[in-house]
């Protein structure tokens, strides 16, 4: 595990700060480097949380009243709240009302003021706080809700609180244009705060619209099939994602594959070979990160869904290495100056050797995690050991493929680094004496090849 994900849509803050706490404390006494990301909430429609009830069943033919009255719990029989206040005003008679993308479907059969009844077409499980979209005429209906903000004042005092409490990454839900990414940047800039990253959560149809000016925008990218699938035609989405994750790696962003990947894991402790399929679908297309999410918020194999993540990533990886299954990508040039294009060019240069040389690592020694990015994107077929002076950037590190993140206080003298490094990577068994190993640093823009002492 390289990050944990703070969805802010469930628990208060009392209790996401306990969970920052515990990675934290981990991270000190294990010396991991796990990575904090707070998600925002975002103004989508939802289901309220049911009273208290764990879930609710609907069946087919039943009635519902879906409702924008606030209830004290128990709720009355069949009857759900909706966050969204202008819900009632914008459905129709007739429009479909899908329940988490269709995990339950309704009709809308009539509107009584606050109530809007709706008789369940598709029965299914209704989960606390499902997300809500309504169909007419084949797409989801986004005439009104499509201009509540991105980032509610609900939003914003997570924000600070995430600020507050250091967290590595934000990552914005529903975002519809660059503009609030850059809104939100100059922000956490004003604080002059500068390590925290922003990432674009990829699930409206308006974010497909705009799609490379948010990434561009962004420090990185999520691919959240979850309420993309929901928005768009399911048979979409996985050309949407390849797109994406394409788009992020020329654009030299991370990007998170996120959602049902190992969905049945929630339920048993073995995934289906579909969803075996689907982890390797993404690794093969370069994605930085994949991202579970019901599997460890509530599943009952956390641990095991996380391992099987894991070992399917490896597995497809060693595969595709020694069966030489690169489809070199074209990669077009990211650097905008100079000293940045030499950097570029070095880690190209560094990766091609290290392929060909079968070098037994490369050493990033960068202090503001650019030449580290820069050689996580040319995907080289050995481990790359990244240090850099800061322990925030060695979080942040995380989020990008390939990268093993260590912090060094860095000296003058790159003899001295090098030392210091060989010391601590054979105390960790990772690399040996004699082993071949290709070093770059981003300060003396060098490559050096060498044998392990
Ligand atoms: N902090 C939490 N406490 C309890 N349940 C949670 C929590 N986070 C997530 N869940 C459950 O896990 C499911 C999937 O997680 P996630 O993808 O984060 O949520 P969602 O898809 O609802 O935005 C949610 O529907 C919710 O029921
Ligand atoms: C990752 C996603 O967002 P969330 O889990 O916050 O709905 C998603 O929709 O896939
Ligand atoms: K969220
Ligand atoms: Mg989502």
């Amino acid at each position: 595990m390289n990050v944990a994900r703070l969805n802010m849509c469930h628990g208060d803050r009392e209790w996401h700060q306990k969970v920052i706490s515990s990675v934290r404390r981990l991270n000190e006494e294990k010396g991991y480097a796990v990575a904090v990301m707070m998600d925002t909430e975002g103004s989508e429609i939802h289901m309220g949380d049911l009273g208290g009830a764990p879930a609710a069943k609907a069946e087919d033919g039943e009635i519902w009243t879906f409702s924008v009255r606030s209830f004290e719990a128990p709720l009355p029989e069949l009857t759900v709240h909706v966050n969204y206040e202008g819900f009632a005003e914008d459905v129709r008679v007739g429009d479909d009302l899908l329940v988490d993308g269709g995990m339950a479907r309704f009709e809308v059969v009539e509107k009584l003021g606050p109530d809007v009844k709706c008789r369940c077409t598709d029965p299914g499980l209704l989960l606390p706080r499902a997300n809500l979209t309504f169909w007419r005429d084949g797409s989801v209906v986004r005439a009104k809700n499509a201009m509540l903000p991105t980032i509610t004042s609900k939003d914003w005092l997570d924000i600070d609180f995430g600020i507050a409490e250091g967290v590595d990454f934000i990552a914005v839900s529903f975002v519809k244009s660059a503009e609030v990414i850059n809104h939100l940047k100059s922000y956490i800039a004003a604080r002059r705060i500068s390590d925290i990253a922003v990432i674009a959560k990829i699930e409206s149809i308006d974010s497909l619209t705009n799609l490379e000016e948010i990434i561009r925008a962004s420090d990185g990218a999520m691919v959240a099939r979850g309420d993309l699938g929901a928005q768009i035609p399911l048979e979409q989405v996985p050309s949407i994602q390849q797109k994406i994750v394409k788009l992020c790696r020329q654009l030299n962003k991370p990007v998170v594959v996120a959602s049902q990947l190992l969905e049945s894991m929630i339920e048993y402790p073995i995934p289906t070979r579909a969803e075996v399929a689907d982890v390797s679908e993404a690794v093969h297309q370069c994605a930085d990160a994949l991202m579970l999410s019901g599997e460890s918020a509530m599943g009952r194999y956390p641990d095991k869904a996380l391992s099987v993540l894991s070992s399917v990533s490896l597995r497809i990886e060693r595969w595709w290495r020694e069966e030489k299954h690169h489809e070199p990508l074209e990669l077009e040039d990211v650097s905008s100056s100079f000293a940045d294009k030499i950097s570029e060019e070095i880690c190209i240069s560094a990766a091609k050797m290290a392929n060909k040389l079968e070098v037994d690592a490369v050493f990033v020694y960068t202090k503001g995690g650019h030449m580290a990015s820069l050689l996580s994107r040319c995907r080289p077929d050995c481990p790359i050991f990244a240090f850099t002076n800061s322990t925030s950037m060695r979080r942040r590190l995380n989020l990008q493929w390939g990268l093993i993140p260590f912090r060094l206080t860095f000296s003058d003298d790159m003899e001295s680094n090098l030392n210091r490094t060989f010391s601590l990577l054979k105390a960790r068994g990772m690399i040996k004496p004699g082993d071949l190993v290709i070093a770059l640093s981003d300060m003396l823009q060098s490559i050096q090849v060498m044998n392990v002492p």
